[in-house]
């Protein structure tokens, strides 16, 4: 495991010893600055996890440079001055950078100080404890890269206003749960949201599923149903998989979101819509309008706010602390003990996740089913691992493996497969298009 790396700058030769003969420093992979390049791209490119910087008037320019870098997110630093009143650190400072030490520093409290970072920074590295996360939480989403607190920060922003939003990412990225966080922090928060898959709804009933219908409208309509804009009455709709809905749909969507109002199917009173829409698809949106399955003046409408979810592969050490994340709730559920060797983690790390958190997470929960103690590369069921054995000598199923763990397998792989698309992979699978979803659902929502 590589060892927590260190970055120190400072023109004071007292001060650069001093840190220096700490023992706590000492334990760190050091890097030192080259006293004639800018500190802040030193160590912009070096994976540094924590950062000793003496501030100096003469780097002002670093100082405003910080207070946007990604690197507030990614390193702890602590800064060492003489104490004379300085605007740009108090900023640093109140964006939750780390410490600011004045002279005379007391250097105990920096040697104890840096003895935790770097056990707490060692624990993340180390091979699994199978019984904790360490990942940051936001809302429901979990992960600590720079990229997910980038997306944390937008959709606290995003949450804020009463805008419609669109939500842009790969399949099994994680779009329902950030539409779901958008929820759980706007002001609607305390009534319903309400999700639907577009492409799963059939295209005789759509028009009932979005507005409802009342008794009578049609046969077999035995009484009346709300329909999900009124089922989401005061909180938010999420259509997820917007460009799948059938094109001719798309324009009585577009108007209730121009006018407010829609009819219940075979109803006569016009009611008012008072939802948030929060839509997403994992489509090249570009692609799906000038293919015509999806209608632009319906995007213009809906993407007042578009907000992208990174692939998993763009999280830095994300997909590693997943892993452990997962596993730990696992453990927790079954009241196991189950861990993750180092080399499983870093096949893990090394894997591109074409089918995102999703894949990651179906991934673990089969490595349990199969591993007894220590979960072993060869028990990660991706193909794409090139080395990465199948458990047996047969077709990867292991005797005595219960069926629906077997039926699992089978749709994550085609999904996988069918890079996400549902209606090939329900398709292959000889399965109706809303079955598929059923059973990702229950998939979903079973850890
Ligand atoms: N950041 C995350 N933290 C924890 N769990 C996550 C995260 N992202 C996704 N998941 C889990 O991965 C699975 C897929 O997530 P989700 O359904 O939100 O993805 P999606 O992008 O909407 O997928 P699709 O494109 O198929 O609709 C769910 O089980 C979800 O709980």
């Amino acid at each position: 495991m590589p060892s927590p790396k260190l970055f120190i700058h400072t023109r004071d030769p007292s001060l650069a010893s001093a840190l220096l003969s700490l023992e706590s420093v000492r334990q760190f992979e050091l890097m030192v600055s080259n006293q004639t390049e800018c500190w802040l791209e030193q160590l912009t490119n070096a994976q540094c996890q924590v950062a000793l910087i003496e501030v100096d008037n003469m780097e002002q320019a670093s100082f405003a440079a910080l207070q946007d870098s990604e690197l507030l997110n990614r390193v702890e630093f602590s800064f060492f001055s003489q104490g004379k009143p300085d605007p740009l650190l108090d900023q640093v400072m109140q964006k939750g950078a780390g410490f600011h030490y004045r002279a005379p520093v007391n250097y105990s409290l920096v040697d104890a100080s840096l003895r935790e970072s770097f056990i707490e920074l060692s624990d993340n590295t180390r091979p699994a404890s199978s019984n904790t996360s360490h990942l940051d939480q936001f809302g429901q989403l979990v992960g600590s890269s720079v990229a997910m607190h980038s997306l944390y920060r937008t959709i606290r922003k995003v949450a804020a206003t009463t805008t419609n939003a669109f939500i842009i990412g790969e399949s099994g990225s994680g779009k329902e749960l950030v539409a779901n966080t958008l929820h759980i922090f706007s002001e609607r928060s305390a009534a319903p949201f309400v999700a639907i898959n577009c492409g799963a709804l059939s295209p005789e009933l759509i028009d009932s599923e979005l507005f409802g219908h009342v008794k009578g409208a049609f046969t077999g309509a035995y009484k009346d149903h709300e329909g999900v804009f009124e089922q989401a009455q005061g909180g938010t709709l999420f259509l997820d998989e917007i460009t799948e809905m059938p094109y001719e749909h798309q324009v009585k969507l577009l108007r209730v979101l121009e006018s407010g109002e829609y009819k219940p199917v075979g109803g006569q009173n016009v009611k008012t819509a008072n939802v948030r829409i929060i839509a997403a698809t994992n489509r090249d949106l570009g692609e799906a309008i000038k293919e015509e399955t999806f209608r632009e003046d319906l995007y213009f409408r809906l993407a007042q706010f578009p907000i992208s979810v990174p692939p998993l592969r763009e999280r830095e050490d994300d997909a590693r602390g997943l892993a452990q994340h997962f596993l730990a709730y696992r453990n927790a559920q079954d009241k196991t003990q189950k861990s993750l060797s180092a080399s499983t983690l870093d096949k893990i790390q090394a894997y591109s996740w074409p089918g995102n958190v999703r894949e990651l997470k179906h991934t673990i929960e089969r490595a349990c089913i199969l591993a007894n103690d220590v979960i072993e590369p060869e028990h990660l069921i991706i193909n794409s691992l090139g080395d990465t054995e199948q458990a047996d000598d047969g077709h990867g199923i292991p005797v005595g493996m219960r069926l629906d763990d077997i039926e699992k397998i089978a749709i994550t792989e085609t999904l996988k497969e069918n890079d996400g698309n549902k209606t090939d992979t329900a398709q292959q699978l000889g399965i109706s298009v809303k079955t598929l979803y059923n059973k990702l659902d229950k998939y979903d929502s079973s850890n």
